[in-house]
């Protein structure tokens, strides 16, 4: 029977044909620990244990679903976030660190507060509530989504981690999500930002993989989803809440004067762990 560490090289090997070695290697390695159910450490101190057949036979078919590109996490049907396990399909997008530092940056700001009320515009895989919900406990929090699809993924992740969550199925940019006027303390999205013209610019395994709806805006108006979602915070936030955005890193300057001219105050950007200004954050003082 081959070992651990031999099946782990091979498959790294395999995929260094179309990612750079770290990453195949990572990949490789997460693709063992899931179908084995082991931790990195525990995969490394049984490295040449030998693997059963059961689990080998099904690395062909993961490794040629891989070399055409399809991410790990579609894969598996499993992504990582802020400490949850979450299903993930074609139809949400993948959770990325980034938004881990979003949901990082709300927990820092919002933990002394009790009975939060919170709305999470574009939820996909419910990522943003379901984190807020283990480190808050928010008393009601929405989620919408124009994806029935999506949300059926998000309510089955908020059923995992028995999370109550108002989900609603609606178009941002024409409906208004059914929410208490000035009852919020947190509004929260990661909208579609990239533009139609980056597209030439994207890997493979996002453009081909992950869905259009989630990702995009045309170039005519890359602000299109903050100006809806901060507009509709000015009544739905109560005096005191904030509003939290990801954005694109090319439009924080406009997003944030797009937030001083609606009133919002202490409006800033923040970097990323990648060092680029990616997430906002602004108060809302006034009721409109
Ligand atoms: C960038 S993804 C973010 C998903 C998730 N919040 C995350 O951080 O991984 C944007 C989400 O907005 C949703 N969306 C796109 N257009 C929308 C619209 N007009 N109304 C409501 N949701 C929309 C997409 O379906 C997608 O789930």
């Amino acid at each position: 029977m081959p070992t651990l560490r031999q099946l782990t090289a091979d498959l790294s090997s395999a995929l260094e044909t179309i990612y750079p070695a770290s990453e195949a290697g990572s990949i490789a390695g997460q693709i063992l620990e899931h179908l084995l159910q082991l931790t990195p450490l525990q995969r490394r101190m049984q490295a040449d244990a030998p693997v059963p057949p059961e689990v080998a036979d099904q690395l062909p078919a993961l490794q040629a679903r891989l070399l055409h590109h399809e991410p790990m996490q579609y894969v598996l049907g499993v992504a990582h976030f802020a400490g949850l396990e979450l299903e993930v399909t074609p139809a949400t997008l993948i959770p990325r660190p980034e938004t881990e530092e979003l949901v990082q940056l709300i927990i820092e700001e919002q933990r002394h507060r009790s009975a939060l009320s919170v709305l999470d515009v574009g939820t996909g895989s419910g990522c943003i509530p379901l984190a807020l919900c283990q480190a808050l406990e928010p008393i009601r929090t929405v989620a919408v989504d124009i994806s029935a699809d999506a949300l059926a993924v998000a309510r089955r992740n908020a059923s995992r981690y028995g999370c109550e969550i108002d989900f609603q199925q609606l178009d941002i940019l024409t409906q208004t999500p059914t929410v208490e006027p000035h009852s919020l303390d947190v509004l929260v999205s990661n909208p579609p930002y990239v533009l139609e013209s980056e597209r030439p610019l994207m890997r493979p395994n996002v453009l081909n993989f992950e869905p259009a709806t989630a990702l995009f805006v045309p170039d005519y108006d890359p602000l299109l989803f903050y100006r809806r979602i901060a507009e509709l915070g000015t009544t739905l936030l109560r005096p005191g809440g904030a509003l939290y955005f990801e954005i694109n890193e090319q439009y924080a300057s406009q997003t944030l004067d797009l937030l001083t001219g609606l009133d919002y105050t202490q409006a800033v950007a923040r970097p990323d762990i990648f060092g680029k200004q990616r997430l906002v954050r602004a108060s809302r003082e006034k009721v409109a």
